[in-house]
């Protein structure tokens, strides 16, 4: 019984090559470019993109790169790279011969040339794809199934597929964010009387969710399973949207206004995470340890703490393998 066919393929979202407003705007291009992330007129919005959103954005963003950037590159492809690392040396210890790599949905390695390389090249017959987004929403892991059935489309043998949809409500996923929360409260101190935890999910458009996204249902439920594991009174805890884009009305409350409506009615401490992101990326580094903190801390707030994301930490790498062990479990080579 071995699993030497058998191979995970993690997809993350994917991040520009350099810091560079070319290889942004390249970046963004795909990225934007996706029906599925940009809901409107697909012709209308191509000349937007092209002569409005891309030239005036992506020195912008480029910017904000530039100050997230470590020699090794940009921390969401150095945090994905680690935790792959670890998930191949555990799964391969519970599934003999399992193979482990990863994929971006925009960028390189591309969803196509890694599954193409995988399944033509390497011969591999079965791919478990675990897109790295607990809560399933249309605009992340929709479009990571969108690609996956593009590249399956030009397969004359098709390999064997699973996927992982979401995980935001599974146990190994809230016992590693509750550990690393209450982990921090260990360390560090405890939130005390005029301190709150603030979760601060991405947003996404509203009229997305009126639609019938599961997203925003997801993130409830989500945050009352974090908030009952950590024991906290309906007080002590909000769930918050970051990093909306564009004019339209995106889920609310948005987290950077409430963080200051927060500091000026007398709330002194800030612990916050992020749990839409399993790496630390651009949003994570760049608007909330960087921008919101700044804008809690001038609006009279006194103490701003930054949670990191779970990446490749061990408790977390170890739970995450028993819960994926569920998907692959009965799935061996039977001869
Ligand atoms: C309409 C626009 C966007 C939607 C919808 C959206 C949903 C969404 N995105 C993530 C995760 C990430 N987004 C990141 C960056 C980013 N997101 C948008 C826009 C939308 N996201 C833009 C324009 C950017 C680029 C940066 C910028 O110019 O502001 C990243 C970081 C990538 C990195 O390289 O570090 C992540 C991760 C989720 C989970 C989500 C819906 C739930
Ligand atoms: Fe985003
Ligand atoms: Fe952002």
């Amino acid at each position: 019984m071995s699993y030497d066919r058998t191979a995970v393929v993690f997809v993350n979202l994917g991040s520009p090559k350099e810091s560079t407003p070319k290889a942004v705007k390249q970046f963004l291009k795909e990225f934007l470019g996706d029906p599925r992330v940009i809901e409107v007129n697909p012709i209308l919005w191509k000349i937007i993109l092209n002569l409005i959103i891309l030239p005036i954005r992506s020195p912008q963003s480029a910017k904000r790169y530039e100050t997230i950037w470590t020699p090794e590159g940009s921390p969401l492809v150095v945090e994905t790279e680690k935790l792959v690392g670890g998930m191949g040396q555990r799964l391969g210890k519970k599934f003999p011969g399992l193979f482990c790599t990863y994929a971006m949905r925009y960028g390189d390695p591309s969803i196509a040339n890694v599954v193409r390389n995988l399944h033509l090249e390497k011969g591999f017959q079965k791919i478990l794809l675990v897109p790295l987004n607990p809560q399933y929403s249309a605009t992340t892991t929709g479009s990571v199934m969108d690609a996956l059935c593009d590249v399956l489309k030009t397969m004359r043998s098709q390999p064997e597929i699973r996927m992982v949809r979401d995980f935001h409500n599974e146990d190994a996923y809230i016992e590693a964010l509750a550990k690393s929360i209450s982990d921090f409260w260990k360390k560090h101190s405890p939130l005390g009387e005029k301190g709150k935890l603030v979760l601060s999910f991405h947003g996404m458009p509203q009229s997305y969710v009126n639609k019938g996204d599961p997203y925003q249902d997801q993130t409830v439920v989500e945050s009352d399973l974090i908030a009952n594991r950590l024991n906290l009174k309906s007080d002590q805890w909000i769930r918050t949207y970051q990093s909306r884009f564009g004019k339209d009305v995106w889920l609310q409350p948005y987290t950077e206004p409430t963080l200051v409506e927060l500091a000026k009615k007398g709330t002194e401490r800030i612990d916050i995470v992020c749990p839409s992101f399993i790496t630390d990326c651009l949003e994570t580094h760049e608007e909330i340890e960087g921008e919101a903190r700044k804008a809690f801390l001038d609006a009279g707030g006194k103490e701003f703490n930054y949670i990191p994301c779970l990446n490749a930490q061990d408790y977390w790498l170890d739970l995450f393998s028993d819960f994926l062990g569920k998907h692959l479990n009965g799935w061996e080579e039977q001869s």
